[in-house]
């Protein structure tokens, strides 16, 4: 019998041995290859954590509740200790002033200093600015337009369309806002999410244009995961699959080790996901609603983060 993770070793396997040598943004490299699809059930509570290394689920799921509240600043992920956006500000931080603050220190005044979080802790509008406020502009007279205060909130909207109109081929949310892009720190990668209701069962499709096979998609699945969980607790169906697709998915030159430890492992188990509450809303969440059981993965292994 196969396991889930076994196509998630295979394509990691086929990229390391077969995959074109890439010279990519951050000046690492990559192998790369491009397209792949895998499928992830997600019926019973199943869900789709890798269990070759640990996964540090907890911070890919605060990641998430932080997309759907709309915040872009990394001020309240670091009080949850949740440090994996750091880089990004930090190198443009270091870059403008010149001062080479630690991370430890720079973290802390992001923390501690409201005025100094506003100034350097912005992503730009990321994921969630995008899934919650996409920007709307309104007609000001004179041929001028402005900004409405309130952009378009995707997520409802996708909420009401699974709950009312459950055929539809039109269940997306978007994070490729390309008049913005330029203002992002990083263009999304988690870009497209598709749902798809048949006989009371919600499966959701991701589009990944860009895919850190060793780092980011052992939380991206988890994420995407859970997110179709809540939705279908939300709107009352019962959850199908998962189906990732990848656009340029490749591995960093420096995660050999990562990589040949990872593939000399073998997959077991089948961790579970469950929802403790039902919050009014799919914005009600929090962490303390999540529990994962039967989950014993093999060692963390870590790996350096390409900027
Ligand atoms: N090169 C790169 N890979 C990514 O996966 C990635 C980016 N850049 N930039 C934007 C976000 C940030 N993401 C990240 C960044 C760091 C980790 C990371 O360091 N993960 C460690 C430990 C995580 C923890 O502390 O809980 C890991 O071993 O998974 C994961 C995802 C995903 N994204
Ligand atoms: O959720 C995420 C966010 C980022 N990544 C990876 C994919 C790439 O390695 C970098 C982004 O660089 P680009 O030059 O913008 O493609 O981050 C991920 O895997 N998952």
């Amino acid at each position: 019998m196969s396991h889930y993770e076994d196509q998630y070793l295979d394509l990691m396997r086929r990229i390391w041995t077969e995959g074109t040598v890439q010279e990519d943004r951050t000046g690492v490299g990559t192998r790369s290859l491009f397209g792949a699809t895998m499928r992830f059930s997600l019926a019973n509570n199943a869900i789709p954590l890798l269990t070759t290394k640990r996964i540090f689920w907890k911070t890919a799921a605060r990641e998430m509740l932080w997309f759907l509240t709309g915040d872009t600043n990394i001020r309240n992920l670091l009080k949850q200790k949740v440090r994996i956006w750091t880089d990004w500000p930090l190198d443009r931080y270091r870059r403008e002033t010149g001062e080479q603050i630690s991370q430890e220190d720079f973290e802390q005044r992001i923390v501690d200093d409201i005025n100094f979080a506003e100034k350097w802790g912005d992503l730009g509008p990321v994921y969630g600015a995008q899934w919650v406020n996409w920007p709307k502009y309104e007609d000001a007279g004179q041929g001028l337009y402005r900004r409405a205060q309130k952009g378009i909130n995707q997520i409802e909207l996708l909420v009401q369309s699974l709950k009312n109109n459950p055929g539809s081929r039109r269940h997306i949310f978007e994070g490729w806002n390309v008049a913005e892009l330029d203002q992002m720190a990083l263009p999304p990668c988690h870009k497209t999410y598709q749902f798809h209701v048949a006989d009371g069962v919600l499966s959701g499709l991701l589009f990944q244009r860009s895919c850190d096979l060793g780092l980011g998609f052992g939380f991206n699945v988890f994420a995407a995961s859970m997110l179709i969980r809540m939705l279908a607790d939300q709107c009352g169906y019962q959850p199908g699959e998962l189906i990732w697709q990848g656009g340029d998915v490749h591995l960093y030159l420096n995660h050999g080790e990562l990589v040949e430890e990872q593939l000399s492992r073998t997959p077991s188990g089948a961790p579970k996901l469950h929802l403790l509450r039902k919050p009014d809303s799919i914005f009600g969440y929090e962490i303390e609603d999540f529990e994962v059981l039967d989950y014993h993965p093999q060692a963390h292994i870590s790996a350096p983060v390409a900027v």
